[in-house]
């Protein structure tokens, strides 16, 4: 990676999307300090983060991986979502019961007694962000959150994403599901040759050809299907609700934004 210039703000939900080896897991690993760049700075909450305080950006960030194997370690579900919360000294009464709470929220309370590495692939990911919730971080991570997983676990684990938005954290995650960007990101940042490419709202993102040309990305099928059925010069919905409504709207309103010329957020 070279001349990233990338910050994430409180509250929002930053989408990272680009092919194989854009460098997608490359800098999510840098925003909770697993990777420091050696060139460049890396700040967390004002502080300026070293090879020497790295704990600082792992208390701030957690960090979900897409594999959840090496993440989760303990006999138990709820074993593991109590390790994190014991490692930093907290008894293991209030730990276990913290970690109840943080299984709670993600709808896993049922999976408390199982043992981790028999969970299926979506319910690995669910007790994995259990396990980073609990630490209350100020910033969760996810690197390909929806790899491999069935629509319905897909579905569980975007809602899961968007109820922790709504708890005041803000999210970081990489996709190739450009759907998905579109429905959950306030922000997509394309990614492409080890740098950011450009950014911007779904909508300016997903409607700037020049730049997902840049990144061989396809856009989303509510913008292509807006474009085919000729409502893309008047509007420009991102996601299937919004192509939806559109498509259903006999009030002849104009759309929520006014469109954007092609580049625009590029670097
Ligand atoms: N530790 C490392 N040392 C050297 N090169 C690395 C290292 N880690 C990753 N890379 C390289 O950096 C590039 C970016 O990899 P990265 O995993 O960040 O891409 P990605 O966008 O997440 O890709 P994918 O979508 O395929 O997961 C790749 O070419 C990869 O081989």
């Amino acid at each position: 990676m070279h001349d990233v210039d990338f910050s994430v703000y409180p509250d929002e939900v930053v989408a990272l999307v680009g092919g194989n080896g854009a460098g997608k897991s490359t800098l999510l690993e840098h925003l909770n300090a697993t990777l420091v760049p050696d060139d460049g700075d890396l700040v967390v909450d004002g502080t300026p983060i070293t090879e020497d305080n790295r704990e600082v950006a792992r208390e701030a960030v957690g960090f979900v991986f897409q594999d959840a194997d090496t993440q989760l370690v303990a006999p138990t579900v709820l074993d593991d979502v109590t390790f994190g919360l014991q490692n930093h000294g907290v008894p293991v009464d209030e730990a276990r019961e913290r970690a109840r709470e943080a299984l709670a929220t993600v709808d896993a309370t049922h999976l408390e007694d199982r043992i981790p590495h028999y969970l299926s692939g979506g319910e690995k990911r669910l007790v994995g962000l259990a396990g980073v919730l609990v630490l209350e971080p100020s910033v969760v991570v996810l690197d390909e959150p929806l790899a491999g997983l069935d629509p319905e676990r897909s579905q569980l684990v975007a809602d899961r994403i968007q109820r922790v938005h709504a708890d005041g954290i803000s999210v970081v995650l990489s996709t190739h599901d450009l759907e998905f960007a579109a429905e959950v990101a306030d922000r997509v940042c394309v990614m492409a040759d080890g740098n950011v490419a450009g950014s911007g709202t779904p909508r300016e993102v997903f409607y700037d050809d020049a730049l997902l040309a840049a990144a061989n990305l396809h856009p989303p099928s509510a913008v292509r299907v807006a474009r085919d059925a000729g409502l893309a010069t008047t509007t420009r919905p991102v996601t299937e609700a919004e192509l939806v409504a559109v498509l259903t709207d006999t009030t002849g309103s104009e759309p929520v934004e006014q469109p954007v010329p092609d580049g625009f957020g590029r670097d």
